[in-house]
Formats: C-alpha cells, structure tokens, sequence
C-alpha cells in the first residue's frame, strides 16, 4: 500500500479553412500548474463529480486470505503512539454507523488540516521508521509524495457517505498501486501508522475517533486490495514502452512516441502515469495523444516545466532507445459513441494531447457528429500541434478547429466559445490548466450546457492528487 506514491507554436500562420485566430488578453495572474509537472494528473469526469486516480493510497487492511503481519511490526518506538489494532476485515457499517464515523472522520480532518505538513512528516517518520522495508518503494525525495497523503485523505473524507464515488476512487487507487509494487501484505503498516499520526495531532482524538478510523481504514483498504487482486488477473501491474521517436515541437515541448512491450488496451481520452529511467518511482499522468493505433505505439505530449524532475526528463534527456514504465490507462473523458449530440472540445497547451485523441476517435468511428475545437496557447509559437488538427480538419468536413492566440485581445479561451454556438446540444471536453477548466466549465454552464454534460480531468484531482 502505497501512502502518497505508495500507501497515497508553432505556427505562426492564419489557420486554414473553417479556422480562425480568436483574439484574446495575456493574463498575468494564471494559477501555476499545482502539480508542479505541468502533465495531466487528474482523473477525468463529469463536471462538479470525482473521479478515480492513483493520487495516493492510504487506508489499509489486508487481504481477506492472509492475516496482517503484527508481531515484530508492532514495536512502538520513540514518541510514537501504540499501533492501533486492525480488524481482520469487515463488512461495510450500516448507514448510521458510516455517517456517525463520516462526520468524526471530517471532524478529525477539520482539526488537523492547519499541520496538515506536520501530520504527513510524521505519519512517514513513522511508517520508515517502524518499516524500513517499506522505504525503497518511494520515491527518493519525497516533496511530491509527502503531499499525496493528505490530499488523497481529503478526497476520501469528502465522499465518505457517497460510497459509489468513494468506490470507484478506491478501486482505481487499488489498481494504480500495483505498479508501486504494493502488496495487500503493506497496507496494515500504513494504516497503522497514518492512524498514529492523526491521533498525535487531532484535538479531540478519543476511542470513538479511532474506532471511526479503524473502521473507515479497514473497509475502504479492503476495497483497494480486492481491486488489485481483480486486476492482477487481467493485466500487468504496468507496461515497459521503449521510446521510438522524440519530436521537439518548441523549446519546452516534445511529443514523444512509445512502443510497448504488451499490447496497451486504453480508449482515446484517457490518461496513463508514466515513470522515467532517471527518476526511479517518480510517476507523472499524460494523456495519450491519439486515439488507440493499429501498430501499438502511443503518443505522449510534454511540456517541460520549471525544476519539473519526470517533464524535463522527458523533454531533453529521452531518445529513441530510451525504456519507460507506464502505469494501466484510466481516466472516463472518453467519447460516449451512444450518441450523435456536437462535440465542443477546448484544449489548453499541451491539454490539447487528449482532444486530438476524441477527434481521431470520432474520425474512425466514421463520424456523423459535428466537433468543435477551440485550441488555445499563449502564442502562435505555442501551437505546437496545429498543423496536425488542421490536417485532420481538412480531410473531415465535420471537424472545426479554432486557433486562440492573440495576445493583444480580450478573449481567452473559455470566453471564446460565447462568440460562437449555440452549444446547448453539445457535449463539453476540456483539458488544459486547472483555471482553464475551472472558468471553462463556468462559461459552459453559463450558456447552457448542463453540468451531466461537460466532461474534463476533475479540478479538485488537479488539485488534490499531486503527482
Ligand atoms: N500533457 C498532457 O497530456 C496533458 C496536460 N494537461 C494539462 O494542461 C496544462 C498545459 O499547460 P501549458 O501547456 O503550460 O498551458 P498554458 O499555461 O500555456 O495555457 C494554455 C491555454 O490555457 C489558457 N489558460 C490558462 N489558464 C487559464 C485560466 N485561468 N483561464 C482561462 N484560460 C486559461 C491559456 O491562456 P492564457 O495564456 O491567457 O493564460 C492558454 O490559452 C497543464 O496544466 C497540464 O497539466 C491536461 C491534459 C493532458
């Protein structure tokens, strides 16, 4: 169990056809990409609702099959609290009981949410120093990971009474750790000592908050490794891809082809973790970039971000020859082919990489839909992939592609959209920065277009999971 990682243009030129540039205005204020990799991290969802991703697994229980490893593991050492114990396993609570621990669950997340830094240093204090075993499946520096913790614990607070959401969150947690090299065997370790941790620093910790936690972390572990067991039936706890060709589109940004080593199942819109040779354990989310290919190979757009360790990697250290690890594909942006309804997608800078992949789904299924994409970048030189949507516009009459550049203008890429439509039949698919999406999906409900119907990688994941 992995707590955190483990136990949590270039262009310059007019666009053709149908296309037009949009004006619109710098803004200096853009919110920095919170998760410091400037890569896709979220899972993908309807607008307002979670999703599922491996921000960081966290509760822990154990396999139904085999007993939690206690004996030498449960020495207390120095300052830290006696391990609390762990039931075997257990049903989920009845309704009242699940909302009586919900709200003590919150109100322990409330209290310890001001040291929330010092809660996650000591939960892993305790964790490495209690199971040093457990150590060599982090990562080395453990900035990224230490926020992981906290924020996957929010998620799941939050949804604590939404068991379909929680469930669903949880699984995909489960699943997503088996590239970490989790084991159901790890989880009572994390569960022990994330529970030592919150009862150090939460104010009112008594019996009936730590039963609530036992009893949250047992359950909710459970569906984790239940999701793990699943998966290890069907598919590899991840895939290596060797690195065919390494495209730099602009100085910061390269569109980097994969080959991998099994055959990679994933719909076009979803999102994989992807884990470079030179930052061992250190895991970052991109899209797939096209639609699924007859040949295998996947296509990942990076930009490389500022002291961003896996983005920059990627951008100026891969070359063909290179082998990456990728994790299982996930994320549910993925076009619904049960209906006909227009298409109105907005791409942010690299968040254009899923976009690309919708059209080139629409594209092979022979599409009597009409989509409408509205590309934006902070410059012309930015569009790193223009020509290759023009390209697909051009041979498709029912794909538009508009081009929002114009640093002189009022309009941004959200606001572009109110200068066209109507869009109240459409179906809505963002991907960019998270305040892209965050005023996207407001100037989308805004004209109309129901929340059920706008589709993105979910902010608060954004946010919250890290990566
Ligand atoms: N690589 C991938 O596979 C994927 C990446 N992503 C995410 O996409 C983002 C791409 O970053 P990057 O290429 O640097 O994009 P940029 O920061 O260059 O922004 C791209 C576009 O989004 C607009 N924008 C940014 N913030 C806002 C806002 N608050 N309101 C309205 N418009 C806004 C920009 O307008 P302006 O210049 O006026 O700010 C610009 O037109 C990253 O956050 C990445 O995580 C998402 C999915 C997939």
């Amino acid at each position: 169990m992995r707590v955190g990682g483990c136990g949590a243009s270039a262009t310059g030129r007019p666009p053709a056809g149908g296309s037009r540039h949009l004006p619109r205005r710098r803004c200096a204020d853009r919110p920095r990409d919170v998760r410091g990799e400037g890569t896709m991290d979220a899972p993908t969802t309807t607008s307002g609702e979670y999703d599922t991703s491996d921000g960081g697994g966290w509760f822990a229980s154990h396999p139904s099959s085999s007993p939690p490893p206690r004996g030498g593991d449960q020495e207390t050492h120095a300052g830290a609290p006696a391990p609390p114990h762990v039931p075997e396993r257990r049903t989920m609570p009845a309704p009242g009981a699940a909302s009586a621990d919900a709200a003590r669950i919150r109100r322990t997340m409330a209290e310890i949410g001001p040291v929330a830094d010092k809660v996650t240093s000591y939960f892993y204090a305790l964790l490495f120093v209690r199971h040093p075993e457990l150590r060599p499946l982090f990562p080395a520096a453990m900035d990224v990971q230490r926020d992981r913790l906290l924020k996957a614990l929010l998620i799941a607070a939050e949804h604590l009474d939404n068991t379909a959401v929680l469930v669903d969150y949880l699984k995909n947690l489960g699943r997503g750790h088996r590239k970490y090299g989790t084991h159901a065997a790890h989880y009572p370790a994390v569960g022990e000592c994330l529970i030592g941790a919150l009862s150090q620093y939460a104010a009112d910790w008594n019996r009936e908050t730590e039963a609530a936690w036992v009893r949250a972390y047992t359950t909710i572990s459970q569906v984790m490794i239940d999701a793990a067991a699943a998966d290890e039936l069907r598919a590899p706890a991840w895939w290596q891809a060797e690195v065919v060709t390494h495209d730099l589109r602009t100085p910061d940004v390269a569109v980097v082809t994969v080959r991998p080593d099994q055959p990679y199942p994933f719909l076009a819109g979803q999102y994989t973790s992807v884990e470079t040779p030179w930052w061992p354990r250190v895991w970052r989310h991109y899209s797939f970039a096209s639609a699924p290919r007859a040949d295998g190979l996947l296509t990942f757009h990076v930009k490389a971000v500022t002291a961003g360790w896996v983005s920059r990697a990627l951008v100026h250290r891969a070359r063909p020859g290179d082998v990456i690890r990728l994790g299982p594909p996930t994320g549910s942006m993925t076009v619904d082919h049960t209906t006909d309804s227009g298409m109105l997608c907005l791409g942010g800078g690299t968040g254009i990489a899923p976009i690309k992949a919708l059209v080139e789904d629409v594209a092979e299924r022979g599409a009597r839909r009409q989509v409408e994409v509205f590309y934006g970048a902070r410059t012309d030189h930015d569009l790193y992939d223009i020509d290759t949507l023009l390209g697909l516009q051009q041979g498709n009459p029912w794909l538009s592609v508009r081009a929002v550049t114009d640093q002189q203008a009022r309009l941004r890429l959200p606001d572009a959209i109110r200068v066209y439509g109507p869009w109240k039949e459409f179906d809505a698919y963002l991907s960019g920065p998270p305040g892209m999406i965050r005023s996207g999906v407001h100037a989308l409900r805004d004209i109309g277009i129901p929340p059920g119907r706008i589709r993105h990688d979910s902010v608060e994941e954004l946010l919250l999971a890290g990566d």
